[in-house]
Order: C-alpha cells, then sequence, then structure tokens
C-alpha cells in the first residue's frame, strides 16, 4: 500500500508531535482577509511579537467591501475601518496586499488560485472556513481561527491533529445542466453536514478527472459544509497546465511538476473510508432547508420525514416539489460559484431573455480577475441587457455582511454555499442553494425552474 496525498504532505511539514497529541505543521501559505485578521495582529502587538515570514502571508479585502460604490471612505464606518486595519497591518508589516483598486483583489478562495499562490503540496491556512478551496490544487488547505491566525502570523506554525482520510469516488456521466455544484450538494445531502467530522475529504474517480479546475474548486470550496475541514483533488495534467504562467507560480516549472507528481496519492493508496457515488441520475440540486445537506433533485418531493422547523421557516410542506416557487431575489457569485466558467454558463442561459419583472437579480464576479475577463468578453452586456445588476467583485450576499441584503421574507435563488437562517441578512429572508445555472433559469422565470428545459 502506498501513501495518499495528505499524508505525504502532512509528514513533509510536520515539525513535530506536541504533548497535547497535536502536530506542529508548518503552513506554507496563510491567506488573510479584513474581518478575521485585525484581532490576531493586535494579540501580536500585545504580545510583542513580529510577523516571522511576512512573504508567506498575502490580504485582500472581501467580505465587507460594498459591490457598487467603491469611493473611500465606505459609506459603512466599520467597513472603512476594518478594510483601514487590513491596509495598516499588511504596510506595517510588510505583507502584500490587493486592496479595493488592485487588479487582483477577489474573493480570498478566488484570488489565492489565479495568481498561481495555491499550489500543489503546500500546507494552506485562512481564517475562513471556506479555505478548502484551495485542496482543488493538491493542497492542504484548511480554515482556521483568530488564535491560529495569530500563531502563523508569529511563528508561520500551527498546531493540528491529523485528520483521516475518505475516499470519494465519483464515476458515472453527468447529464446536460448538471454541475459540480449539483455533485457536492449531492455528497453533502447523502454523508450528511457532520458526516466529514475529522475527516479529509479525498474527491477522485472519472468525473474528477474529466473536471476542469475550476469545477474541482466548486467541490472542495463546499467540504466544509460537508463536516470535513480539508477536500482535496490529486494534482494531474490539468492542475499544471492551469498554473503554469501565473504571477506566483515557480520559476523552475518543470522541477515542480516533478515535485508535484511525486505527492499524488498512490493508485493502491490506503484511505480510512471510501464512498461510492454514481452520478450518471443527478439531477440539478436545489436546497429546501436551512442547511446545505437539506437538499434534493428539483423535480423530487421534500421528504415525509423532513426537518419540521427547517420546513417552517422556509415555508414549504413536506412533499411539496420545489419546481415552480417564486423567487425574489437571484444572486450569482461566491467563491463557490464566482468564477468566469460559473459566468459563462449563466450568460448562455439568460442571453437574449430578460429578467422576470418583480426579481432583483446580481451578477457579483469572484475578483476583478473575474470581472475584467467577463467585461473583454461581453458577458456583463448579456447579464446588464437582462435587467441583472452588474457589480463589483466581492463576497456580496453570499453573507451580506455588506449592504447585498435580503428583505424581509424574500426568497434567494443563490449560487452560494449556505444556506443558514439570516446568512443573506435578513432574520427571516429564504435562501434556496443551486447552480449558477439554475440561478439564471430561476431569475428569467420568475420561479425555480429546471434548467435543463432552457438548454
Ligand atoms: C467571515 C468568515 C469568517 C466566514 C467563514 O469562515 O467562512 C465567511 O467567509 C463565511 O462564509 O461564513
Ligand atoms: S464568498 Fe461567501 S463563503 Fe466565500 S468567503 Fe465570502 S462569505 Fe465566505
Amino acid at each position: 500500500m502506498s501513501q495518499n496525498l495528505l499524508n505525504k504532505v502532512w509528514d513533509i511539514h510536520k515539525i513535530k508531535t506536541l504533548p497535547t497529541g497535536q502536530d506542529q505543521l508548518f503552513i506554507s501559505l496563510h491567506l488573510i482577509h479584513e474581518v478575521t485578521s485585525p484581532q490576531a495582529f493586535g494579540m501580536l502587538g500585545e504580545r510583542g511579537l513580529k510577523v516571522l515570514y511576512p512573504e508567506r502571508t498575502f490580504g485582500t479585502v472581501d467580505h465587507i467591501i460594498p459591490t457598487d460604490k467603491r469611493e473611500r471612505p465606505f459609506d459603512d464606518e466599520l467597513a472603512e475601518g476594518m478594510i483601514r486595519a487590513l491596509e495598516d497591518n499588511t504596510a506595517k508589516n510588510g505583507i502584500s496586499y490587493f486592496g479595493p483598486d488592485s487588479d487582483h483583489q477577489g474573493i480570498v478562495h478566488i484570488m489565492g488560485p489565479e495568481l498561481g499562490l495555491t499550489q500543489p503540496g503546500l500546507t494552506i491556512a485562512c481564517g475562513d472556513s471556506h479555505t478548502s478551496t484551495h485542496g482543488a490544487f493538491g493542497a492542504i488547505a484548511f480554515g482556521i481561527g483568530t488564535s491560529q491566525i495569530r500563531d502563523i502570523l508569529a511563528t508561520q506554525t500551527m498546531a493540528l491533529s491529523k485528520p483521516k482520510v475518505r475516499r470519494i469516488n465519483i464515476s458515472g456521466t453527468l447529464k446536460k445542466g448538471v454541475y459540480a455544484k449539483d455533485i457536492i450538494l449531492k455528497i453533502i445531502a447523502d454523508l450528511g453536514v457532520n458526516g466529514g467530522l475529522g475527516f479529509a475529504y479525498e474527491y477522485g474517480g472519472e468525473v474528477i478527472d474529466n473536471m476542469s479546475m475550476e469545477e474541482r474548486m466548486t467541490i472542495c470550496n463546499m467540504t466544509i459544509e460537508g463536516g470535513a475541514r480539508v477536500g482535496y483533488v490529486n494534482p494531474d495534467n490539468k492542475t499544471y497546465e492551469y498554473l503554469k504562467g501565473r504571477k506566483y507560480a515557480p520559476e523552475d516549472y518543470e522541477t515542480a511538476v516533478e515535485r508535484w507528481k511525486s505527492l499524488a496519492s498512490g493508485k493502491d493508496a490506503e484511505y480510512d473510508d471510501v464512498y461510492n457515488l454514481d452520478v450518471s441520475s443527478l439531477e440539478p440540486m436545489v436546497t429546501w432547508g436551512i442547511n446545505p445537506g437539506q437538499a434534493l433533485g428539483v423535480g423530487d418531493q421534500i421528504p415525509e420525514d423532513a426537518d419540521e422547523q427547517a420546513c417552517s421557516f422556509m415555508g414549504f410542506d413536506r412533499g411539496q416539489v420545489l419546481k415552480g416557487t417564486e423567487i425574489d431575489v437571484a444572486f450569482i457569485g461566491s467563491c463557490t460559484n464566482g468564477r468566469i466558467s460559473d459566468l459563462r454558463i449563466a450568460a448562455e442561459v439568460v442571453k437574449g431573455k430578460k429578467v422576470r419583472s418583480g426579481v432583483r437579480a446580481l451578477v457579483v464576479p469572484g475578483s476583478r480577475s473575474v470581472a475584467d475577463q467577463a467585461e473583454r468578453e461581453g458577458l456583463h452586456t448579456i447579464f446588464k441587457e437582462a435587467g441583472f445588476q452588474w457589480r463589483e467583485p466581492g463576497c456580496s450576499m453570499c453573507l451580506a455582511m455588506n449592504p447585498d441584503k435580503l428583505e424581509k421574507r424574500e426568497l434567494c435563488a443563490s449560487s452560494s454555499n449556505r444556506n443558514f437562517i439570516g446568512r443573506q441578512g435578513s432574520p427571516t429572508g429564504r435562501t434556496v442553494l443551486m447552480s449558477p445555472a439554475m440561478v439564471a433559469a430561476a431569475a428569467v422565470n420568475g420561479v425555480i425552474s429546471d434548467v435543463r428545459e432552457m438548454l
């Protein structure tokens, strides 16, 4: 039996086992944003500590930054203060920072890969739960809390327990109109929102092999919604091709590729658990409840034993089919589905059509670079002509820590990753998660729809 990637990368980065039983891990790359870093820098300052390896930390602004008006100071004083804190902290400590005016600004999990910072075999940490996204490149990437941000700033290491590894084999052929988002929603529905606790998920099989890097990112992104902090795909030629020539890709590229190849799980690698999923009959998925695991096919009925609280909050009945349910808002964006391929697919659905009157529809590119590319391709015009608002890059309505919020009981068809109560800014607002193509279809029809009927 050979080793899996997680074990190999872990061994390379492990400094020692601590008396607590956890391992002290060296962190190759540390990403920071405006929400979770200010306190950590404060803790560092209180102890008179310096950032040990400033060249290994990169910052950007995403959560709080408005996606419409970008003039400084921002209307929201809190947002202005937090962004200024990140600006001061990065400047003082010699950390690279991609601010509101930078060509590289974007949601931290979109920025890292597109700059080539995210590479196979790295340990990557960020004070953000969706850091698992970077696992798409064969990195071991996970979200951390404030005290761990402090530890990494001060020592470039942190304490962590090694997870077990569950291999998730995905086989079959996806039907037209069914996407990576549908697969990960299905996995979470099957294994549960806590099913991955204590595990890292290694995604593989023919469906993953055939996916683009962006699709792999969508899958890895939502790993944390299934309870696993780490989710990864073994690096392959697509990974190496994607990274080639990017700003921070290694100079000696051939040598790097050879090393990366050696890190992939062996064919006969050992796992603590294996889960097999055939996606041939998978339908476009939608969530009916208040966590991402409460999901079903768009034509399926809400189960008879569905959670009462979730149904009553959403205003849905057991046995109900969601197709045909009216929506108020359509949101295309987030670190799950705010990349260029997502916008291309959504634009294809809305091209030449109009957003249903009464529906508020937003497209928020995940990064400046996604926005620029979309504009070069004319996608923004397609969206605007259809009646979508075309915004500046950021997290936007994914979590509504900025002016983009649901109002009252509004129901939002959303390409984001969380449908928790209050997530999109209104305590009574409702979120139905789905793929960007499905959001586009819902925006045009004014009701939850099966995008396959429009392709
Ligand atoms: C604000 C941040 C800490 C949070 C996270 O950790 O994921 C956010 O990005 C989210 O998606 O809920
Ligand atoms: S887009 Fe959403 S999930 Fe991603 S980092 Fe921002 S708030 Fe978190």
